[in-house]
């Protein structure tokens, strides 16, 4: 499914007017019907319940209106409450003003005391509430009513649907600029939005439903939108149903360059998890004062001892040399778990990485060691992947954590064209953006996967699919079954789940997908 930006959606209202001929409130007609619907469907009834409806003074406020009018047919108590303008309203807002109001429904303004006054008490004896303050229109600094009415209705707690998205929330960001509406569902109209998915926006959604309102489907799906879901659908398409006569070394020989003193964990998991995820064959190069630890741990998986002068981190010219003999009968080169910071292990990194042919994946410190090098990344032979996290990210380009935060997709995009890179961003919802633009989050994923080694297991994912399908789309099916082994371990073990979880649910995430 294809995730729109606020200018998407004003495209697609113009061509549904302009080429399919259908008028803009019969869509807001759609919206509010469905919005009741799902209210409904909210607090468990719609006879004799009380439900406060928001109306803003956009398209957002009518199709709250119309809402307000079907919950009143299906026998709700109504409290209306409008925060615009009656002589500003567009045309078709006003009409579904002026039919609700031939209801017989009083439409309350938000000035006096005595209104706010009225508000509190309508807030504290409803069911539910329905939020269709502000949608995709929302432009700046909230005005002072509007911050005070969404204080009023977070306090309150009562169940919230939001229409489009929750007021406040900037659809192309997910950035909260002053404060916004805390849905418990939000109803997203013809398409999600960006915001739904990363940034703070993530967390004001709650449960995300998504209808076309009647939105001619060759309009949602166009190619022009650049950014989707992935889904369980196109993961299955990407993966190989694998041949009786399959022999291992068909399956990928993954080489992976991890670990230091203290971070032998990291090296260990990402290379389980290329072989759990069905790769041929693991080598596992370490820095040799570990190599005893590894090999210990780990029956699969060949570990290599990298020469390091007793230092116990990547560095020098032999240890280089070795590795890039390693790395040349390699199907795909992961480089980056707990290799530590060291600044010889940062060169090594850089040198590697530009002499290395074969597809290649770069997490954690490896990331780390391009940092204001930009142009160095640029310049590798492969269009390398990076799986940072939000503060890797940053640390990366030389922002900071919040900057990056503020428009998480845009930064990504530019880096990803910029660098020439795949990147892999892991936040709230992790975001693989490639070079041309083309963008993919997941819906696969939970907090409890905020977790030391979560990123191991991912790198190690992602590079342990590489020569069982096209190298380039190997994030977009890592990404979504790290995520679902990492739902199928929160099922049981919730925010306690440990990275090695995730791990091993990796097997069955896969299998769930086999055709
Ligand atoms: N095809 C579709 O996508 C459809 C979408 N619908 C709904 O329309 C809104 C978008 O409507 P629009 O009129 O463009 O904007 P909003 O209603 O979101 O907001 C405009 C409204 O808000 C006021 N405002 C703007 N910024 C602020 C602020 N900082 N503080 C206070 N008030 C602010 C502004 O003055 C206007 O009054 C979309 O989300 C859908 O819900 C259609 O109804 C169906 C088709
Ligand atoms: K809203």
């Amino acid at each position: 499914m294809n995730i729109a930006f606020a200018s998407d959606m004003r495209t697609i209202d113009e061509r549904v007017v302009g080429e399919y001929g259908l008028p803009a409130l019969a869509l807001m007609e759609n919206a509010g019907r469905r919005t009741a619907e799902e209210t409904v469907s909210l607090i468990g009834s719609a006879r004799g319940k009380s439900v406060c409806v928001f109306a803003g003074g956009g398209n957002n406020g009518g199709d709250a209106f119309a809402a307000a009018r079907h919950l009143m047919n299906m026998g709700a108590r109504v409290k209306l409450f409008f925060t615009g303008n009656e002589e500003r309203l567009g045309d078709a807002a006003r009409a579904m003003h002026d039919a609700v109001r031939a209801m017989g429904v009083e439409v309350r303004p938000l000035e006096s005391d005595r209104d706010w006054d009225r508000l509190r008490v309508a807030l504290r004896f409803a069911d539910g509430v329905v939020d269709g303050i502000l949608g995709t229109g929302v432009q700046g600094e909230l005005r002072k009513p509007v911050i005070r009415l969404i204080e009023e209705i977070n306090a309150a707690g009562k169940k919230t649907l939001s229409i489009d998205v929750p007021s406040g929330v900037e659809a192309d960001t997910g950035r909260i600029v002053s404060l916004a509406v805390q849905a418990h569902r939000t109803l997203a109209l013809g398409l999600p939005k960006v915001g739904h998915f990363i940034g703070q926006g993530a967390n004001y959604t709650g449960e995300l439903l998504v209808d076309d309102i009647g939105i001619p489907r060759a309009l949602l799906t166009g190619e022009s939108l650049r950014q989707s879901l992935i889904t369980q659908e196109t993961v299955t398409k990407l993966l190989p149903v694998r041949r009786r006569d399959v022999h291992k070394g068909d399956c990928g020989r993954i080489l992976i360059l991890a670990g230091s003193v203290g971070m032998t964990g990291a090296a260990a998991m990402a290379a389980e998890a290329a072989l759990r995820i069905g790769a041929g064959l693991v080598t596992l190069a370490v820095p040799e004062r570990i190599y005893e630890i590894l090999a210990a741990k780990l029956n699969e998986v060949m570990v290599v001892p990298i020469p390091d002068e007793g230092k116990g981190y990547f560095g020098g010219m032999e240890a280089l040399q070795k590795s890039l003999s390693l790395a040349a009968s390699a199907d795909a080169v992961l480089i980056g778990p707990g290799l530590g910071r060291a600044a010889e292990t940062a060169e090594f990194v850089r040198l590697f990485a530009a002499d290395v042919k074969a597809p290649l994946v770069m997490d954690a410190d490896a990331i780390w060691a391009f940092a204001g090098q930009l142009t160095a990344l640029r310049d590798l032979p492969q269009v390398p992947i990076l799986t940072p996290h939000i503060g890797e990210f940053a640390h990366l380009l030389g922002k900071s954590a919040e900057e990056v935060r503020a428009n998480l997709l845009q930064t990504a995009r530019n880096a990803a064209r910029d660098c020439q890179a795949v990147f892999v961003v892991k936040s709230e919802c992790t975001i693989v953006v490639y070079p041309d633009g083309d963008a993919f989050f997941t819906t696969c994923g939970n907090p409890g996967m905020a977790t030391a080694g979560s990123g191991d297991v991912l790198a190690g994912t992602i590079a342990g699919l590489m020569r069982q399908m096209e190298s380039g789309m190997t994030p977009i099916a890592g990404v979504y079954l790290h995520g679902r082994a990492g739902d199928l371990t929160y099922e049981r073990k919730g925010n306690g789940l440990m990275a090695r979880d995730i791990l091993m649910k990796l097997p069955k995430a896969r299998k769930e997908l086999t055709r």
